[in-house]
């Protein structure tokens, strides 16, 4: 069974124009030890299919889905109380700009000392016990990169720069040992080597502790090191999901093999100079969805079927949604 299973997750939004469908049967699963990365350009969906998982969405919108399943309990009609439960001890996320979802009124060693849980402490008196919560918090400070922890946990998240509320943000995600790591864009604004740094302490947690990870990222390069597996979203929509080896070598969605193609460090073959490819146009507005497959104005194989939603087909683990795959021939 797997941790995370999301069948058909639909998400509609009140716009000027009326409702819409801002995730439009999205399907997603995540295994135990996986990292799966989920991918897409800009206003593709992403952060709103995180938001969905950990219920951090407007009451005001309609979330529904055919399932939507952690450890195999329905997250969407258990109680309020039961999801923060989860997300507290089981799934942590980082969300993109960190520093926002930070409480500005308190410091961050405050911040960070209140995400350890009681069972994470030896028994003892309270000093005892609150020497041990800033020994668990200067380690987790150290190990995203953090050196000087004094500095940093005696600071307000106004106070620090952009990459430390980042790694912050992350050291805070992992100090409560969770199953689940849903890491938004985790690198953004890192310089290299730190980047390589959290991603190497990624990787090693998910070997260890058996640390399932959903990586949110525009890096295609990290991803390609990190993934297992990859869903690739166009405009709400899944496209096309799969392993990440199957999904490089040989795509099956137009949409995958423009983003793969668009990535200069994935085209060996690229000489000096050259142009990098990219679709015509840009991804449409809520309020300008076309019917059917949302990639048909700017999809190079499109015919007039495309006006109909594709039904999501499948060749053993690789799934995807499209008419006109490419490699029809060998499908
Ligand atoms: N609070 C909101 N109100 C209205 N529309 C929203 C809201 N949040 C997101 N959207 C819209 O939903 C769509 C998906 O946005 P989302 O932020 O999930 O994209 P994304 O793939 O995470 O993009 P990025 O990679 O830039 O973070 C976009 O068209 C966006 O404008």
């Amino acid at each position: 069974m797997p941790l995370l299973d999301i069948k058909n997750l639909t998400l509609e939004i009140d716009t000027p124009l009326g409702w819409v469908k801002a995730l439009d049967k999205i399907n997603l699963s995540i295994d135990s030890r996986e990292v799966r990365a989920l991918v897409g350009e800009s206003g593709s969906g992403k952060s709103l299919v995180v938001k969905s998982i950990v219920g951090a969405l407007s009451d005001r919108w309609k979330v529904t889905a055919d399932r939507m399943n952690w450890k195999g309990q329905d997250l969407l009609s258990m109680s309020d109380s039961q999801r923060r439960s989860i997300t507290r001890s089981e799934i942590s996320v980082v969300l993109q700009n960190p520093a926002t979802s930070l409480d500005p009124s308190a410091t961050l060693r405050e911040q960070i000392e209140e995400s350890i849980a009681d069972s994470q402490l030896s028994k003892g008196w309270f000093w005892q016990r609150r020497q041990q919560r800033r020994e668990i918090s200067a380690q987790q400070l150290h190990k995203v990169g953090i050196r000087d922890h004094d500095l940093c946990l005696g600071s307000y998240p106004h106070e620090v720069a952009e990459d430390i509320s980042q790694k912050f943000a992350l050291a805070m995600a992992l100090v409560s040992n969770p199953k689940l790591l849903i890491a938004d864009n985790p690198t953004m604004g890192m310089e290299p080597t730190t980047k390589v740094q959290v991603l190497r302490l990624l990787a090693k947690l998910n070997k260890t502790r058996e640390l399932s990870i959903l990586f949110v990222s525009h890096d295609l390069l990290a991803i390609s090191a990190m993934a297992d597996t990859m869903t690739v979203l166009y405009c709400g929509q899944t496209v096309e999901s799969g392993k990440m080896g199957q999904l490089k070598r040989r795509p099956l969605h137009p949409y995958t093999k423009a983003l793969l193609d668009s990535a200069p460090s994935f085209r060996r073959d690229l000489p000096p100079k050259a142009a990098l490819s990219s679709l015509d146009g840009t991804i449409p507005t809520l309020q300008h969805l076309p019917i059917g497959c949302r990639l048909g104005p700017r999809c190079p194989r499109a015919q007039k079927e495309c006006v109909k939603m594709p039904d999501v087909r499948r060749i053993h683990d690789h799934h995807y949604a499209c008419h006109f795959p490419l490699h029809r021939d060998k499908i």
